[in-house]
């Protein structure tokens, strides 16, 4: 299994390219939404929120409120900090069984695990390969802005409380740049298939070395 992390700041267009990935029939895994699952409720994930932050983060129906929760994890560093340690270990161990399971319909083809926070945390350590969807940042913000209704202010914060994208560019395997037009990402999206196509190929026949992530041995592929 060649299991490749893909990440970028916020509003950069990493779900795009996992839907675009999707469509051309590669299994992606969304951090996002497994983030979703460990706080449901009755689960320890949730309850070791409450202890954190108290009831207040929860609506009247037991469900995590996710407004509150966000007015902590966006403008409070430590606060978000203790979020990550709660919540980072229930969703990186669930993604990994996760693919486990689809290992076995998935031969010699690799398996996206779409991390928003793939760097910050410790999830590119269980990657074989990492790729960065790029956008500067006016792009970025613009992007975001578009998306949801915030104002300038809130759509920095979302930006800021993340590494910052050049410094995720540094660290990535694979970069693929999204300042263009949606199909020139389409196009850039065919040709990581083919990487990754024969990466997972590789990897089968036990070519891929197991450091294949370290930045240090192998040189970055930029797609522009
Ligand atoms: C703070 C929460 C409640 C906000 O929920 P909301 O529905 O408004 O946003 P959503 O979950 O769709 O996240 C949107 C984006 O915000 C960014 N983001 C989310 N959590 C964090 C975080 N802890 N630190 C920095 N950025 C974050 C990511 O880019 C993510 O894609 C939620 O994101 C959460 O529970 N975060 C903690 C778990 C986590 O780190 N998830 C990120 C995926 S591993
Ligand atoms: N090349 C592009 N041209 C125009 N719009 C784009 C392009 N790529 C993405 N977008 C748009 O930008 C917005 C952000 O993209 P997307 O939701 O894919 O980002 P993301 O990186 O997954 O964000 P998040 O981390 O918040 O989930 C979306 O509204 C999307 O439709």
């Amino acid at each position: 299994m060649l299991l490749v992390g893909l990440t970028g700041g916020i509003a950069t267009g990493k779900s795009t390219v996992s839907t675009l990935l999707i469509a051309r029939g590669i299994p992606v895994l969304d951090a996002d939404r497994i983030a979703r699952e460990v706080v449901m409720p009755g689960t320890e994930t949730l309850k070791a929120l409450v202890e954190a932050f108290g009831d207040g983060i929860l609506t009247d129906d037991g469900t995590l409120d996710r407004a509150a929760l966000g007015r902590f994890v966006f403008h409070d560093v430590a606060a978000r900090e203790r979020v990550n340690a709660i919540t980072h270990p229930a969703i990186r161990s669930l993604m990994v069984s996760r693919a486990r399971e689809l290992e076995a319909g998935v031969r010699a083809r690799p398996i996206i695990l779409d991390v928003p926070l793939l760097f910050e945390g410790e999830t590119h350590k269980v990657v074989d390969v990492t790729v960065l969807v790029y956008a500067s940042r006016p792009i970025q913000l613009q992007r975001l802005m578009q998306r949801n209704p915030l104002t300038v202010s809130e759509a920095n914060a979302r930006i800021d409380a993340q590494m910052s994208t050049e410094a995720k560019r540094r660290l990535a395997t694979i970069v693929i740049e999204n300042d263009g037009s949606l199909s020139e990402l389409e196009a850039r999206v065919d040709r990581l298939c083919e990487i990754l196509g024969k990466l997972a190929r590789e990897d089968e026949m036990g070519e891929v070395q197991s450091d294949i992530n370290s930045r240090s041995t192998r040189p970055q592929v930029v797609i522009s």
